[in-house]
């Protein structure tokens, strides 16, 4: 009953402010004659429909024929009068704008990390990169798994460590061991300690043999993967059946232009090249998105680019792909770039400490736990076609942590 009443209480205030709203624009249109003479007859833009979410109020306005749409882009200021600065008005046909209201403007304020804030959202991905909030108040956030390996890119201070913390933050809160693997190369020896004895970690080092040696061994761990999928006629590790599924690998490079390494570089590609089906993904971050750093095939593996303030626009239009980042002029607020196109977020603000005090509860007491090898038991299919129901148990691979 008081659940009831309590939904009853809320879509009545949901009303109210929907209503209160659109009376408010009818007062816009009046004030900014924004209006059309039909000989006698005055018209104003239809609302066609009014919706509320969490930090914004949007409506749909349609314009009667013969009305021209820059006559009402061009009076956008009476809304900012009405509704204050976080205002935008979207012409999205000749005839239809959107009127967006919102109730903080995220690239002018700072917005603490939570990760109860994003739980139902990243709940829903494989593999979920949260990045921010977007203009509009909502989450930028996205799966690996279909969008394979990130490229993070931006000056000194632009905020790329932050969004990288946030990033393997919630990785690490929303995947347990079994699910995900970790190999962080910390080419600034920066703050990637934060993250030692985290079970889900395998590495943390900016030695360049172990770097290679790793490198080296997930090629053989791919090339496992890959008779797995072979012999289950899959074309995916997602497809494979739950209890032989192998977690995913997530390899992560700060400063990836420190490593001047030509066969680290080399291996990098080939894993990059090949790692999609595998489960195997790369998050790149460098303050220099030179085409000499990135040169060649490894870029165009980097499907998704995130970019921050940078001076040059040339870089950030043909390394980062994300045209305007010289233009932004806060630290955390980035262009993002998918397959989907690009869009302006903020990351939220995560302080190392903020971070650390997170992360404690997960880690283990000392290293020498956090460095015994994981073993999983993977039943191979015989070479012969079978059914699942008759999966032969006939081979343990470890993953090892290459120390
Ligand atoms: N999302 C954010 N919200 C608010 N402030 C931020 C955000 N990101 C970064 N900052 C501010 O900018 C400072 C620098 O950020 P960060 O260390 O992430 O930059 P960076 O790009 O990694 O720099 P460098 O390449 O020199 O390591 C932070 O200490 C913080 O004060």
């Amino acid at each position: 009953m008081k659940d009831c009443l309590m939904d009853l209480y809320s879509r009545y205030r949901e009303w109210i402010l929907k209503n209160e709203f659109e009376n408010e624009i009818k007062r816009c249109f009046r004030l900014g004659e924004i209006s059309h003479k039909y000989g006698e007859t005055i018209v104003y833009p239809t609302i066609v429909r009014i919706g509320l979410s969490v930090n914004c109020l949007e409506a749909v306005l349609n314009l009667p024929r013969g009305f021209n749409p820059e006559d009402v882009a061009k009076k956008s200021w009476v809304f900012n009068q009405s509704f204050g600065e976080n205002v935008e008005l979207k012409r999205v046909s000749a005839k239809t704008f959107i009127l967006y209201v919102m109730s903080i403007n995220p690239f002018k304020e700072t917005i603490i990390y939570n990760y109860e804030n994003i739980y139902s959202e990243i709940m829903k991905y494989d593999l979920p990169i949260y990045v921010g909030i977007t203009a509009r108040g909502g989450s930028f956030s996205y799966d690996m798994v279909e969008q394979p390996h990130l490229l993070i890119a931006g000056e000194t201070g632009s905020g790329k460590s932050v969004l990288l913390r946030t990033i393997v933050t919630t990785l690490l809160l929303s995947k347990s061991v079994n699910e995900l693997q970790m190999y962080m190369f910390d080419m600034k020896k920066s703050e990637f300690f934060l993250y030692k004895r985290i079970p889900q970690v395998k590495i943390v080092t900016h030695e360049k043999s172990k770097i290679k040696s790793c490198f080296n061994e997930l090629k053989k761990e791919m090339g496992l993967r890959g008779d797995l999928l072979e012999q289950y006629e899959v074309s995916h590790v997602n497809e494979l059946p739950k209890e032989i599924r192998p977690p995913f690998i997530t390899i992560f490079i700060d400063e990836f232009s420190l490593i001047d390494d030509k066969l680290i570089y080399d291996l990098l590609q080939q894993i990059a090249a090949i790692g999609r089906a595998l489960g195997v993904f790369v998050i790149l971050s460098t303050q220099r998105p030179s085409a000499k750093i990135l040169e060649g095939e490894l870029k165009v593996h980097l499907t998704v680019r995130i970019g921050g303030r940078v001076q040059d626009g040339t870089n950030s239009r043909i390394i980062i792909d994300t045209e305007g980042c010289e233009t932004l002029t806060t630290s955390g607020h980035m262009k993002a770039k998918t397959t989907k196109g690009i869009i302006d977020v903020k990351v939220p603000l995560l302080k190392v400490e903020h971070a650390k005090s997170i992360l404690e509860p997960y880690k283990l007491p000392n290293e020498e736990i956090a460095e015994k090898k994981v073993e999983f038991e993977i039943p191979l299919k015989s070479a012969k076609k079978v059914s699942t129901n008759k999966i032969k148990k006939s081979k343990v691979i470890v993953w090892s942590d290459f120390k």
